[in-house]
């Protein structure tokens, strides 16, 4: 070791810090345009040894087996190899799992092509369907080495469309009598009819209300109600897609009293937690969540039955009292999602925008992993190459520097999923090049978020690291954590080099696949940092993934200590 300088924090007394601590957003009569959420697109149908207990890394969907008999990761060790530390991706990607994407062979190029995290939307696709992808995504972990994380998404209770009777999509013309009925229909369904999930509907429409489905994809006004029916008149045609969401609108508001009474999560949203807490996912990202009550009640109940509680859970911040609430939410929260589908459909869409940059702001400070989520890439459903305003949305996503980029349509269902998840791959390292190259970073105001001595003095060592390596040019900074947490503050600092994570936990890696620049290994590893270190040189060196030389500051969070060195 060339040099060395190590820090040892004092034993930590058990003493406690004391923890730091908006508006309601209006619309206006109509929304002053409106961009279809969905299009009519036909549904579709993309030599590795078992990891060794020794070491094993991913690298954004670059992953394998370091060990003994170590086999190759080409991917990563090309990408290191050409380009050195500084290449690596820190932007995380989730990509939504249709029927595009459920092949095994499909799920592996996704892999491959840098997908972190597997997303279920739960409104659609039934349960074996959804346990078959989550064991090939396991067992794609398990024989290629990746640390792919699957994020169960709750359908919620808001309002929306039932599946049109099997009709992949229905087409309203412009001043057509259509009837909106909460009875439920065999298929296929009468002409002109939708089935609607809510059974208080027919009570709290009015006639005149402004029904608005997807956020204004199609639009009808409210003209008669019969019983259970409402019939409505088209006044802005489009095409409806099964399951479409449903808003109504009175006087220029959105109606929201009787959802704000439906509970956040249903009846069918605990069975499907149950199924997502039996199959041992890695997030339950709950739909529509309005306070922190929701969450707080969805963690204890996790926490009874899972013993080593290791489901994280994230707010989807996608509708008006979510923004009221959001500070509260997300510190109560796992991470947050900008589900900017529903939320633009809750609010102008001029709003969404400003609404993003605070919901990433928040949870930075916050030290929550927060995912950009919806209509990133659109036109890729169909197209084969993004707009340019595309670019520009995944570009400003980036240099929010949110921690992660959702794909929804665009691989669930779409032409081109694995095209979309290159586009999102290299726009987000051009763009964090950019970004490191021009030193375009503001210093965000990081508020210290310690809740106790302990974990004041992990956060002050972050801080400082990330500091350091920033001044001193470092290669990589290590970490050394059980939790995951001190991987976390690493990442929230934002460093110009990647972070390399270890950890003694398969499950710990996965999650914390989902941060900003981490690269999680898992490792069985002492408290002798010493022998740690050594190992983790000469299993990586043998990789060729560090070299004699580089600089690494090398952080652990069970001695809470500091080292900055050379590799040997
Ligand atoms: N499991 C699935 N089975 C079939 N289609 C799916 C599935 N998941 C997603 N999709 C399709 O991809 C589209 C976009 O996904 P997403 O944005 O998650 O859903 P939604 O549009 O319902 O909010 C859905 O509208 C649906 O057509
Ligand atoms: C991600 C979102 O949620 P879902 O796809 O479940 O509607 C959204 O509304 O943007
Ligand atoms: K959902
Ligand atoms: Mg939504």
């Amino acid at each position: 070791m060339a040099q060395s300088l190590h820090l040892r924090a004092p034993p930590t007394p058990a003493r406690s810090l004391s923890k730091p601590t908006t508006p309601s957003l209006l619309r206006p009569p109509s929304l002053p345009f409106s961009l279809p959420r969905r299009r009519p697109i036909p549904l579709l149908s993309a030599s590795t040894t078992p990891p060794s207990t020794d070491i094993i890394f991913d690298n954004g969907g670059v992953s394998s087996v370091a060990a003994a008999a170590i086999d190759v990761d080409a991917v990563t060790e090309a990408e290191l190899k050409e380009n050195g530390f500084r290449s690596t991706r820190r932007t995380k990607l989730v990509c939504t799992i249709g029927p595009a994407t459920c092949k095994p062979e499909q799920l592996e190029a996704l892999a491959v092509g840098g997908m972190n995290v597997a997303r279920l939307n739960m409104c659609h696709g039934d349960r074996d369907w959804h346990r078959s992808v989550i064991r090939d995504v396991r067992r794609l972990n398990e024989e290629k080495g990746f640390a792919v994380a699957v994020m169960m998404d709750t359908e919620g209770s808001e309002i929306h469309m039932g599946d049109l009777g099997g009709a992949p999509s229905a087409k309203a013309e412009d001043g057509e009598i259509w009837t909106f009925s909460v009875r439920s229909f065999n298929s296929p369904l009468p002409d002109h009819t939708i089935h609607v999930n809510y059974d208080g509907f027919a009570e709290d429409v009015k006639v005149g209300d402004e029904l608005l489905v997807d956020g204004g994809m199609v639009r009808f006004e409210v003209i008669e109600k019969i019983g259970p029916d409402v019939k409505c008149r088209c006044t802005d045609p489009g095409l409806l897609l099964p399951r479409a969401n449903l808003t109504f609108w009175r006087d220029g508001s959105l109606v929201r009293e009787r959802n704000a009474m439906l509970p956040t999560i249903s009846s069918k949203d605990w069975l499907d937690i149950d199924f997502g807490i039996a199959e041992g996912v890695e997030f339950i990202a709950v739909s529509f969540v309005k306070s922190a009550e929701v969450i707080n009640h969805l963690k204890s109940y996790i926490a009874a039955r899972c013993h080593d509680s290791n489901i994280s859970v994230i707010a989807k911040i996608e509708s008006i009292d979510s923004l009221k609430n959001l500070e509260e939410i997300i510190r109560a929260a796992d991470g947050a999602m900008v589900a900017r589908g529903d939320l633009g459909a809750q609010i102008p869409l001029e709003q969404v925008p400003s609404a993003q940059q605070r919901i990433v702001k928040v949870c930075r400070q916050l030290n929550k992993p927060v995912i950009v989520a919806s209509q990133l890439l659109e036109s890729m459903i169909e197209y084969p190459t993004p707009t340019r305003a595309e670019v520009a949305d995944v570009s400003e996503a980036v240099r929010q520097r949110a921690d992660a980029l959702m794909l929804s349509g665009e691989s669930a269902m779409g032409q081109y999923p694995d095209k979309a998840l290159t586009v999102l791959r290299s726009v987000s390292l051009r763009i964090e090049r950019w970004w490191r190259e021009e030193k375009r970073h503001e210093a965000m105001e990081l508020p210290d978020i310690a809740s106790s001595f302990s974990d004041k003095i992990s956060e002050e060592i972050c801080n400082s690291a990330a500091k350091m390596a920033n001044n001193l040019g470092v290669d990589a900074l290590f970490v050394y954590t059980k939790t995951g947490h001190m991987a976390s503050i690493l990442s929230r600092c934002r460093p110009d080099c990647p972070i390399f994570a270890f950890t003694t936990s398969t499950s710990v890696r996965r999650r914390l696949n989902l941060q900003w620049g981490l690269i999680p290994f898992r490792l069985s590893f002492s408290d002798d940092m010493e022998s740690n270190l050594n190992r983790t040189f000469s299993l990586l060196k043998a990789r060729g993934m560090i070299q004699s030389g580089d600089l690494v500051i090398a952080l652990s969070d069970m001695l809470q200590s500091i080292q900055v060195m050379n590799v040997p």
